[in-house]
């Protein structure tokens, strides 16, 4: 074969380019191949919130797609997101009757990595014949099930796989988790065990597997090649997630207290020897100099015992000690500059008191929010509104309803009892300072280390297991 092979995409476009076309194209360029796309949909999102999405004129995509496949030998075509079944199957049966022997991967979005519901009420059934005609479809575990009929997903696999071949995305699945499997038609399956659990419901991670599936393919790599060599890129894409995919797991964080400074190191330190993994500093009227000299001191602590270390206001501290992050209050430098400071690398929280808090910040790039207050507390002055279990309830509520995800804390005079019922709100977990700050001396930390393991627990467990 002369030159790069040609590939072409026919999906959404996501203008943050974290999905769709755009990181379909970026994918197809690093592993060489010459990407070529038609958009199936202009969409309104982020990378936490999907707003809006409206199709393309099904026409406009025939044209599209006629003046590419009449223009350039594709050997390849991966599709996304499509408006309905009607339109799949024009594009599919189009594609084959430009090139018989096109090769076409189909990875049904049916729901967005933010949560917008694309087509749910779809069954395998209803795809025999454009299954037919794919070499290979790409759910992951949530989109086999809902194309299931009553949860049967032996018999899904079944029916697809008598058609084409599938790789089916473990990403979600509870039992193996990030086991993706390789059902092809007549052959035994091939399990592609993960290196690593990460976050694989990073955006656009779905769209950078299947692009990068059909690039190893188009450069002549068998189906089982293509497959491992795609998951193993897609595990590099997920690796260098930015800061909200370091979150993962990372459930409570311990905010610093202490009449001096030697106390807040004092209090870190113990934290960090009883298992703390998040750490914020929060030093209060003291001169930035001094902030920065405590921040330099913790940065050590928390390195030597694998803990991230948030700083408190202070963004230029954050970035000059090497921090993990900041957090921002309401009053601090907008997330806009401080992102622009910082850059990409490092984690930002901010505080938020309302649902419509959350739905701003959501949108500036911020990687989790400190929600509060729970309950009235003495450690901050000028206190928000107290929230109490029934506001993070209805705040958490409304956040899924408007397909807003983004990691949310709890934060506000919270005690060990309040843990059980804020874990099962949806939280990702909790800040305390009060709480964790009185255990002091070494003889106490084992009783330290029993109650960080429990709240870390309490949230790191699926809902159901959580109320029990
Ligand atoms: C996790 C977390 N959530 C909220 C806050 C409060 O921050 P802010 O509003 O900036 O108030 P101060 O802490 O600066 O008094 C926080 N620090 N951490
Ligand atoms: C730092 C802070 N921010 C809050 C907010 O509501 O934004 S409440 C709070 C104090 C958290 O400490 P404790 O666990 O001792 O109450
Ligand atoms: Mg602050």
């Amino acid at each position: 074969m002369m030159g790069n092979p040609y590939i072409l995409t026919i999906a959404g476009h996501d203008p943050c380019g974290g999905a769709g076309i755009t990181a379909d194209l970026k994918t197809m360029e690093d592993l060489g191949v010459h990407g070529l796309s038609a958009c199936t949909a202009l969409t309104v999102q982020s990378d936490t919130v999907l707003k809006k999405c409206e199709w393309t004129d099904a026409g406009l995509i025939v044209e599209q797609i006629e003046i590419l496949m009449e223009s350039y030998p594709v050997q390849a075509v991966k599709i996304g997101i499509i408006e309905d079944l009607e339109v799949l199957n024009t594009i599919v049966h189009l594609l084959k009757a430009k090139d018989p022997g096109i090769r076409i991967i189909w990875d049904p979005v049916l729901r967005s990595g933010s949560g917008y519901d694309f087509h749910n009420r779809i069954k395998v059934r209803d795809l025999h014949g454009i299954l037919e005609h794919c070499d290979l479809v790409t759910p992951n575990y949530n989109e086999i099930r809902a194309l299931s009929e009553n949860g049967n997903t032996e018999k899904a696999i079944r029916e697809i796989t008598s058609r084409c071949h599938l790789f089916l995305k473990g990403g979600h699945r509870n039992d193996r988790k990030g086991m993706d499997i390789l059902y092809r038609k007549g052959m035994p399956p091939v399990e592609f065990s993960p290196k690593d659990i990460l976050n694989t419901d990073r955006h656009g991670s779905g769209c950078v597997l299947s692009s990068a599936i059909a690039a190893y393919l188009a450069l002549g790599n068998s189906l089982e090649d293509s497959c491992e060599q795609a998951k193993e890129y897609t595990y590099r894409f997920l690796n260098n997630a930015p800061g909200r995919d370091r979150l993962k797991g990372i459930t409570l964080q311990y905010i610093s207290q202490g009449t001096t400074i030697d106390e807040h190191l004092k209090n870190i330190r113990n934290i960090c020897v009883a298992g703390g993994d998040w750490i914020q500093l929060r030093i209060k009227d003291h001169p930035e100099k001094e902030v920065f000299e405590a921040a330099r001191e913790a940065v050590k602590l928390c390195r030597a015992y694998g803990a991230k270390l948030i700083i408190d206001d202070h963004v230029s501290v954050a970035k000059a000690v090497g921090a993990d992050g900041v957090h921002l209050g309401k009053n601090d430098l907008p997330a806009g500059e401080a992102r622009k400071i910082l850059g990409p690398g490092f984690i930002i929280g901010a505080t938020a008191n309302t649902t419509e808090d959350i739905e701003h910040l959501a949108g500036t790039g911020i990687d989790y929010i400190g929600l509060g207050p729970y309950r009235f507390t003495h450690t901050k002055k000028n206190l928000s509104p107290v929230l109490g279990l029934a506001g993070y309830s209805r705040i958490m509520e409304q956040l899924r309803q408007k397909k807003i995800y983004i990691p949310v804390v709890a934060i506000g005079g919270i005690g060990l009892k309040d843990m059980g019922p804020l874990s099962e709100t949806g939280l990702q977990g909790v800040a305390v300072s009060s709480l964790l700050s009185d255990a002091k001396e070494p003889s106490t930390h084992s009783g330290l280390r029993e109650t960080i393991a429990r709240i870390q627990q309490y949230f790191n467990q699926t809902p159901e297991v959580a109320s029990r």
